[in-house]
């Protein structure tokens, strides 16, 4: 997940904007609207329409990785442990039978297809399962075991016997709920007695009435009105609380004060658990607040590299003169899969038109479309069912598909101020050490302007962009090999 100012500039300009309700997120959360802020529309290269508006925010990008995601990431980096505790035994586990779970959930577990735990759970599973139960803040990227660690640990801590509300976890969106929700739902589906409500807005209980599920997941609005104006909920009940996609929570406005205002309900003893993709200060600063003397992990995420990558520019000096050489390197080369970034929606509209009407097979992913409607999108591509995507640069950040060996930038990646987006083009173009087997990017420059974008991007990898004629067949050719 980006990090960078860019990117949170533009989610505040989405939610400003209420843009978001096209991707059906937090409407049935009493969302507190932020203060139109005015952030500028990002510069473009040679495409300056003012249809840049197709801002992603951070709860539909980790929405639409749940969605897509079928497998682990996996990675080779080793954890980084800070415990509370530093004399104490860290104990990592390499199965799941070590953790001496309830059958019914070692069940739960096998049924779902994990035969060991991840890089991230043989850590923090021990942590959060031992006795007397200790905090932790998490922080691992996005697809590393994250959830699946914390439901098993919620599960495992309830008492179903106990007919009222022991664990409370929340979630920033109520489409991030129901997905964390329906982990429970599989992992505990050896473990009937164990019940989940969720508490989300829409969700209308009768006044007076107290909760008998043992878990409760939730946004921070409707679960601070249900601990304390609605009390179906008693805090001082409650053994484990989780606060999931702590930096997405904090990029919601009111989510932060409001699960501080849960968190300060709960008692002493409660195991608090946080788990965040990032880990930037803002982040950080946030789960101090919300877990007092907490055992932390890290996993750093996979570095990515341009080592493996030819790179290439072409020169033009229209849209339609970009087409053309991207006609004329499809005449000369094949291409089994490419992914195409485009600075506007329009353009990519206008592209996946244009590549449409040449005989393409085109997939496009477009800011406009439901969070559901993307992931099928992105899900038809990497099965192979389309052989080009196109995209916007905002759209797919974050978004991996592993298997595209070509990645070409119709428009090259900037910042709001018309900066070079170094990040961008790094995670689009470059390969994880995993993933190390050889790629092709082309970039496509139209202005002077854009010249000198490629250029810094040059200067900042120290990685020659070679310069393509793409009139000439023989050359382009030569790039394939
Ligand atoms: N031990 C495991 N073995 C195999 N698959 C696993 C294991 N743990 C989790 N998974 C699967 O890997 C995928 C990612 O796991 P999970 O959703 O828990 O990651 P996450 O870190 O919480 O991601 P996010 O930050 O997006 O929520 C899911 O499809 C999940 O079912």
């Amino acid at each position: 997940m980006a990090t960078d100012s860019w990117a949170l500039a533009v989610d505040e300009q989405e939610a400003a904007a209420e843009s978001i309700s096209t991707l059906q997120l937090n409407e049935k959360e009493d969302k507190q609207k932020p203060e139109e802020n005015g952030t500028g529309k990002a510069g473009g290269d040679a495409d300056k329409t003012d249809d840049n508006d197709d801002n992603e925010d951070r709860a539909a990008q980790s929405l639409l990785n749940k969605l897509i995601r079928s497998n682990l990431v996996n990675t080779t980096n080793q954890v980084e442990v800070l415990q509370r505790d530093p004399n104490s035994p860290l104990y990592s586990v390499k199965s799941f039978e070590e953790l001496r779970l309830k059958p019914q959930l070692l069940q739960g577990v096998y049924a779902m297809g994990f035969n060991r735990p991840s890089k991230i759970q043989e850590t923090a599973l021990p942590m959060m399962l031992a006795e007397p139960p200790q905090n932790l803040i998490a922080q691992s990227q996005s697809g590393t075991g994250k959830t699946a660690a914390f439901v098993l640990a919620m599960l495992s801590h309830v008492d179903p016997a106990n007919k009222w509300p022991q664990c409370l976890c929340v979630s920033p969106t109520y489409e991030l709920a129901l997905q964390t929700g329906k982990v429970i739902e599989q992992m505990g589906k050896f473990y009937p007695e164990v019940k989940l409500m969720y508490a989300i807005r829409g969700n209308k209980l009768e006044r007076g009435m107290k909760l008998q599920e043992q878990i409760v997941i939730g946004t921070p609005g409707t679960v601070l009105d249900w601990c304390q104006k609605l009390r179906f909920i008693d805090p001082k009940k409650i053994k484990v609380f989780v606060l999931d996609e702590a930096d997405v929570m904090i990029a919601t406005q009111g989510h932060q004060d409001q699960s501080i205002r849960i968190q300060r309900m709960l008692p002493k003893t409660c195991q608090m658990l946080l788990f965040s993709a990032t880990f930037e200060e803002s982040v950080w600063n946030f789960a101090k607040r919300i877990v007092p003397d907490p055992n932390i992990i890290k996993l750093k995420r996979e570095e990515e590299t341009l080592d493996t990558i030819k790179q290439y520019y072409v020169n033009c000096n229209s849209r339609e003169e970009k087409f053309q050489a991207l006609c004329n390197i499809y005449g000369a080369i094949t291409i089994a899969q490419a992914m195409i970034f485009c600075h506007t929606r329009k353009t990519a509209a206008w592209l996946a038109g244009e590549l449409s009407k040449e005989g393409h097979q085109v997939a496009l992913l477009s800011g406009e479309m439901v969070v559901e409607q993307r992931a099928a999108v992105i899900d038809r591509f990497r099965q192979g069912k389309e052989k080009v995507l196109v995209t916007t640069n905002v759209c797919a950040r974050g978004i991996d598909v592993e298997q595209v060996s070509v990645v070409i930038n119709f428009d090259l990646p900037v910042d709001k101020d018309g900066n070079p987006d170094n990040e961008t083009y790094l995670h689009r173009i470059g390969r994880t050490g995993r993933f190390g087997k050889r790629g092709l990017a082309i970039n496509m420059v139209d202005s002077k302007a854009s010249m000198n974008i490629l250029n810094r991007i040059q200067e900042h990898f120290n990685k020659k962009i070679e310069k393509l004629d793409t009139d000439d067949l023989d050359e382009i050719e030569k790039i394939a090999n």
